[in-house]
């Protein structure tokens, strides 16, 4: 079990605040000055990665009593009981072993008392040749054609991890085409289904549960649209195939179970891309690149496990984002990844970090009175400078911005990646320095402004700067890379919730919404008016019901 520590009455947290209370106002700048050697100090390298967590409002002081808050939070206790199998997912009664997916040292794990590795890698064998088989073209459709396009039919942890994973790595993909249906709006299975024809067509029906709503109704979509050319249920089993830990349901669904790729309840959703879930992966980028995929993160799984707090990664970066998240009062954090590939890595964890830990109950069942998770968001560089960072540089809200970029692009077209990479560098330097007073009077003199000109324009175009920023710098985005980036922010994760004592691992608040859902779908069906509801409620539906 994880312990059941209020951080806020930890002895660290105290001297934080003492500590905050003398130092929040300190510039970054200030701290450059006074540590010639901040930079080697405040970044570390982890393989073909750099993270640079030197551009924060953190110094020494700051950083030592953060660790030392971890160590009273016995943060190394609960990293040890997530990896050993203990079940730390305490409401849903689950151990939480998304690491044990990509265990590539095959140490057993057990659950228990089992070793899963054994399980862990007959799937795993099992999408390696399913995967070649349909690469291949030995996979044939019911016509004895090959497979062109493959639809995986998710949503949540079973869409956002294969698109986002397939589309980052589109320089490794093969001939076959990938779509993503999720939303239950038709619209998205409708423009899928113009793109594809049946004879050539996979679909993966990926759901934990096998019961999800979206899921299942776009599942039921795909198979009548299928039957409605190929007519045969006997064909079925050439072009649906299942991934879910539900085997009852996938049979009820007409899916031979012999089609299912299974994996286990102590997967979490929002964790599974490294389960079978990765299917989509392992069929559009080989199997052998998905499994670099799953090397990457075990990589950072080793690092995470071994690596003193002070130099851990995920640690630093979970720390930090503590600092302003509780301290300074930072409502959000931006991913903002200078790679147009990436261009979904933000929304991945817009699930894996605010469905892990949005709550406000602690792990004793008590109301917290201090902040939990925040707000995650993102667009890729350079465009999201043209959109919000007026806001960041100059909005009344701390932002702290996590900037990715790669030294060597994919595409070496012309001198664009010199550009981007410029903009990646120039971004987290003008957050941190700003601009000013002096500056700006300087530059308005230069342009042959007069003093009342200057004076007019002054107070708006200064920046205050101090935003922090980190900045990962990766040798080249590969599976192996985007693997151990993706394992760093889930361990990052995981910290806080520890920290926060909040259980990270389940998500009883994604119930409500669909309890009530299902209630108010029958009085949609009918003209009569509906009064069961609060008045706005009944409201909308009677309008509804006018306007149809
Ligand atoms: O994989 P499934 O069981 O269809 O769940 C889909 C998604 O729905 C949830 O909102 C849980 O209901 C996410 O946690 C999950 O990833």
């Amino acid at each position: 079990m994880l312990p059941k520590i209020n951080p806020t009455t930890t002895a660290a947290w105290k001297k934080l605040e003492t500590y905050y209370a003398a130092f929040s106002e300190t510039h970054i700048k200030e701290l450059f000055q006074k540590d010639a050697d901040r930079f080697e100090k405040y970044s570390v390298k982890f393989e073909d990665i750099l993270v640079d967590f030197s551009k924060n409002r953190v110094d020494d002081s700051v950083r030592s009593l953060l660790v030392e808050l971890a160590g009273e939070c016995k943060l190394q206790d609960a990293i040890e009981s997530m990896f050993s199998g203990e079940k730390i997912n305490a409401t849903e009664n689950r151990a939480v072993l998304h690491t044990a997916l990509r265990n590539r040292s095959n140490s057993a794990i057990l659950v228990d008392g089992n070793d899963v590795m054994p399980e862990v890698n007959a799937v795993l064998a099992q999408m390696k040749d399913f995967s070649e088989k349909v690469i291949s073209g030995e996979w044939k459709g019911y016509s004895g054609k090959e497979i062109i396009d493959i639809v995986n039919i998710g949503i949540g942890g079973s869409d956002l991890g294969p698109l986002m994973v397939t589309e980052a790595l589109k320089p490794y993909k093969n001939h076959l085409n990938l779509h993503f249906v999720s939303n239950v709006d038709g619209t998205h299975m409708a423009e899928t289904l113009k793109q594809v024809t049946p004879e050539t067509t996979l679909f993966v029906v990926a759901s934990k549960t096998f019961t999800t709503q979206e899921t299942m109704t776009n599942a039921n979509t795909a198979r009548d649209w299928f039957l409605k050319t190929a007519r045969d249920e006997g064909f079925i089993k050439n072009h649906f195939v299942a991934v879910s830990t539900n085997e009852k349901e996938v049979a009820a669904f007409g899916i031979d179970t012999k089609n299912m790729f299974r994996f286990w309840d102590w997967v979490g959703g929002r964790y599974s891309l490294w389960s079978a879930i990765g299917l989509s992966i392992a069929c559009g980028i080989g199997f052998d690149n998905y499994v670099e995929l799953l090397e990457g993160a075990h990589a950072m799984d080793n690092h995470f496990r071994h690596t003193d707090l002070d130099k851990n990664i995920p640690v630093i970066l979970a720390l930090f984002g503590i600092w302003y998240n509780n301290f300074y009062g930072a409502e959000t954090e931006a991913i903002l990844p200078y790679d147009q590939y990436m261009h979904r890595f933000a929304a991945y964890f817009q699930q894996g970090n605010m469905e892990s830990n949005g709550k406000y109950v602690d792990r004793s069942g008590e109301p917290v009175d201090y902040q939990t998770g925040p707000v995650i968001w993102g667009e890729p560089g350079t465009n999201g400078q043209h959109a919000f960072y007026q806001l960041i540089h100059q909005g009344t809200k701390l932002i702290p911005c996590d900037f990715i970029a790669a030294a060597i692009n994919h595409n070496q077209l012309g001198d664009h990646h010199p550009k981007l990479l410029a903009n990646f560098f120039a971004q987290t330097e003008a957050m941190m320095v700003g601009k000013t007073e002096s500056q700006v009077v300087a530059e308005l003199k230069a342009a042959g402004k007069n003093n009342e000109e200057i004076a007019a324009l002054l107070p708006f175009k200064v920046f205050r700067g101090n935003i922090p920023t980190n900045s990962i710098l990766v040798k080249k985005l590969t599976p192996r890379v985007l693997g151990s980036l993706i394992a760093m922010y889930e361990h990052k994760i995981f910290v806080q919730g520890v920290i926060w004592n909040i259980f990270s691992f389940d998500q009883w608040g994604v119930e409500l919404g669909k309890q009530l859902a299902n209630a108010i779908l029958p009085e949609l069906l009918g003209d009569e008016k509906v009064t069961d509801h609060d008045a706005s409620t009944n409201g909308l539906i009677n309008a509804y019901k006018k306007m149809r």
